[in-house]
């Protein structure tokens, strides 16, 4: 494990106390140990260093002392300043924008995500050629292994990656195109599709394993759940079939996180594209944390920029658990459940169904005997209360959602105001 060190300039822009412990779970998810953290209040980041020449001079006896391995600065710096900074340090210099992309790169398991990923590095490297030298020798990430290349090599390596670029984005437009058939296929189905949104850590994963343990009992189905940044780097789908009530398909998405690295934004836009295909949005808020409301406007910036904020909507706010002490939050309308306690979890379950499907309503239906089929799938989406078998036609009592009228309209005798049964 490589020893980190943490720098943070204070321009008075962020919550630095928050940035400081985001950027710290950053560097424990790419797997850095964390031995320090070094703050310098400035007006403006200086134009060689980012931080200030006399702090460049206190921060190398730190890591002379420490033994640091590689400094981790909480911004984007130019790739002049991160050469200068490695000179000066003789030390391994990244920006936030490159650590997220540690974190995504040891992650990825499926292909499209490997490809992404590649991708977003490739495109991250590519201005940064020359800064960035020394890094990547360190990473083993390539053939960069000459401190100050020349400008030959520097020439043959920006034309490999260029030519890597290439490469990279026709086999990720093969795997698009395969999953737009899938997705085809399964819109074609006309199973509305529910996703889960929201920063990283919120509990989205946390929440689709209690939703399919609540729904389906089957706990093969769970997904990966931690207390880790990033632990869902993949959208995954479940079908839901739930006995009386129609099927929707649930699926987990990758969590966002502020100042992402905006090559990442548009890699991982296809993956998001499962949140644009969406009819309903869940956007799962941790109410226990105190920079709740940021992260709300985080995700709600992604949801505009992938052109999703019209979808409707239900705000849920999670760790209900650990909210107890905490003044209630009145800004806006949400659901709070708890994933620890199980609490509330019926209430959401009812408001996914209302929203999907409508309010369940009470009808009389009459099949002819060659309908059996119909009332097959009646049986799976909707709760049978009586069935009587007369002699040239079956009788059903049923409690179905308000969208599955337009489905049985032909057999519909007659139709009461949606019960109170919830
Ligand atoms: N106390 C408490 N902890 C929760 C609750 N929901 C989730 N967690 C914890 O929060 C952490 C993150 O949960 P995940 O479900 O993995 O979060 P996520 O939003 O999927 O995170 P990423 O996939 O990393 O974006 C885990 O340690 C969960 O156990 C809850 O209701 N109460
Ligand atoms: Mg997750």
């Amino acid at each position: 494990m490589d020893n980190a060190l943490l720098v943070f300039l204070d321009l008075g822009l962020y919550d630095l106390a928050e940035s400081k412990k985001e950027l710290e779970n950053l560097a424990i998810a790419a797997e850095l140990n964390v031995l320090d953290s070094m703050t310098q209040k400035l007006d403006k980041p200086t134009s060689n260093y980012y931080i200030g020449s006399g702090k460049v001079v206190e921060l190398k006896k730190t890591v002379d002392v420490l033994k640091i391995d590689v400094c981790v600065f909480d911004t984007e710096l130019s790739p002049a300043q991160i050469r200068n900074l490695e000179e000066a340090l003789d030390t391994q210099v990244i920006d936030r924008g490159f650590l997220i992309l540690q974190i995504f790169a040891k992650r990825a398991k499926t292909k499209e995500a490997r490809l992404e990923i590649d991708l977003a590095q490739q495109k991250y490297l590519l201005p940064r050629l020359i800064g960035l030298s020394s890094s990547l020798s360190r990473q083993g990430g390539g053939s960069f292994n000459s401190k100050g290349p020349g400008e030959k090599k520097l020439e043959l390596d920006r034309r490999r990656i260029e030519s890597n670029i290439t490469k990279l984005e026709d086999q990720l437009k093969k795997v698009h195109l395969e999953k737009k058939v899938n997705q085809k296929r399964r819109q074609s189905n006309q199973i509305p599709i529910v996703a889960l949104v929201g920063y990283t850590n919120a509990g989205k994963s946390s929440t689709m394993n209690s939703l399919l343990m609540k729904l389906m009992r089957n706990e093969e189905k769970k997904v990966f759940e931690k207390n880790m940044l990033f632990a869902t780097l993949q959208t995954q789908a479940r079908q839901i079939n739930y006995y009386n009530e129609p099927s929707f398909i649930l699926t987990d998405t990758v969590g966002f996180v502020s100042r992402l690295p905006h090559d990442l934004v548009n890699s991982f836009k296809s993956t998001l594209e499962e949140v644009k295909q969406a009819d309903l949005i869940l956007h799962i808020i941790d109410g226990s944390n105190p920079n709740y409301q940021h992260q709300m406007t985080t995700t709600n910036d992604v949801l505009d920029s992938i052109e999703a904020s019209h979808i409707e909507t239900i705000n849920v706010l999670t760790k209900l658990d650990l909210m107890i002490n905490q003044t209630p939050i009145t800004d806006f309308k949400y659901l709070s459940i708890s994933n620890k306690t199980k609490t509330n979890l019926d209430f959401l379950i009812d408001e996914i169904y209302t929203r999907l499907f409508g309010q369940k309503v009470e009808v009389d239906l009459s099949f002819t005997y060659e309908e059996k089929s119909l009332i097959n799938a009646l049986y799976q989406s909707s709760k049978i209360i009586d069935i009587s078998y007369l002699e040239d036609e079956i009788r059903v009592k049923s409690i179905i959602r308000e969208s599955q009228l337009v489905t049985y309209q032909n057999q519909l005798l007659q139709k009461e105001l949606p019960s109170n049964e919830k």
